[in-house]
């Protein structure tokens, strides 16, 4: 038997970062992608969309078919421009209103949803394009590309990962209590770890990184390093 090696293709590799809210996925996914230049997947950026669009249309977020039906649908695109990512529904720059409360909140029930979880998986996947992706969420390892060569696990203390969000708040002149951050920290992880569809965990052959006590560009450093040992 003989095998035509020019004929197998490679799949491009993916970096995954999964982890809870405010642990600095987002932050990390986007230097890494900036620095070896792959394509970037935020998918919480997709389940925001899909909560927002269902506010707009006046959909009941309980209604699993209705909110399905939304996802599969969504027109949406990621624009590039300064080096900063915009999220842009049915032609209109909505970078802004997907991260308001109302729409974290959301974003938060239709994740829930196995109907809107599955509708968005193809899309998720579709993002996966030579020379590689670096994608950020809840389920990347677990469930969307198990496959992938690296798989990272990035966490952090609830209280560090409070702190962090009220000085980004804070830096945008948001006023907020240190107290209410906290506790709707633990309300996402809580619903985001337990519900039935795809749960917060880390895959099997992930590696976590507890950042709480490491600065942004030492979790870079140690991401890096994965990504030097297991991509080549
Ligand atoms: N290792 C770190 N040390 C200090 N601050 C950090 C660290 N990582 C991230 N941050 C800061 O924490 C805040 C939250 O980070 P980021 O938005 O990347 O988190 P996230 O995990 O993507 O959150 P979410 O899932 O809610 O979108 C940002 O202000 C970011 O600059
Ligand atoms: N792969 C994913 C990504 C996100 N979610 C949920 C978790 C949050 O409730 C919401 C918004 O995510 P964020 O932008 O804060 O990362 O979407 C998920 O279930 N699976």
């Amino acid at each position: 038997m003989t095998t035509n090696a020019s004929t197998s293709t490679v799949p491009a590799p993916v970096v995954t970062i999964d982890g809870p809210s405010g642990s600095g996925k987002g932050t990390i996914a986007k230097l890494l992608a900036d620095k070896l230049g792959f394509s970037l997947l935020d998918s919480g950026a997709l389940y925001r969309l899909t909560a927002l669009a269902a506010l707009n249309a006046g959909a009941h977020l309980e209604d699993e078919l209705a909110v399905a039906k939304i996802a599969a649908n969504l027109d949406i695109r990621f624009a590039i421009a300064g080096g900063e990512v915009s999220a842009v529904l049915a032609g209109e720059d909505v970078s802004r209103d997907i991260r308001m409360e109302r729409v974290s909140m959301a974003a938060s029930k239709v994740a829930a949803l196995p109907a809107v979880r599955e509708a968005l998986l193809q899309r998720q996947r579709d993002f996966r394009a030579l020379p590689g992706l670096v994608a950020d969420g809840r389920d990347m390892g677990t469930t969307v590309f198990p496959d992938a060569p690296v798989k990272v696990f990035l966490t952090a203390s609830a209280e560090e990962r409070a702190r962090r969000r009220f000085d980004q708040l804070q830096g945008r002149g948001v006023s907020v209590s240190l107290r209410d951050l906290l506790e709707d920290i633990r309300a996402r992880d809580d619903r985001d770890m337990n519900r039935a569809a795809s749960p917060l965990a880390p895959a099997e052959d992930a590696v976590v990184l507890d950042s709480t006590d490491i600065d942004i560009d030492g979790v870079l450093q140690k991401v890096l390093e994965l990504v030097q040992k297991n991509i080549s």
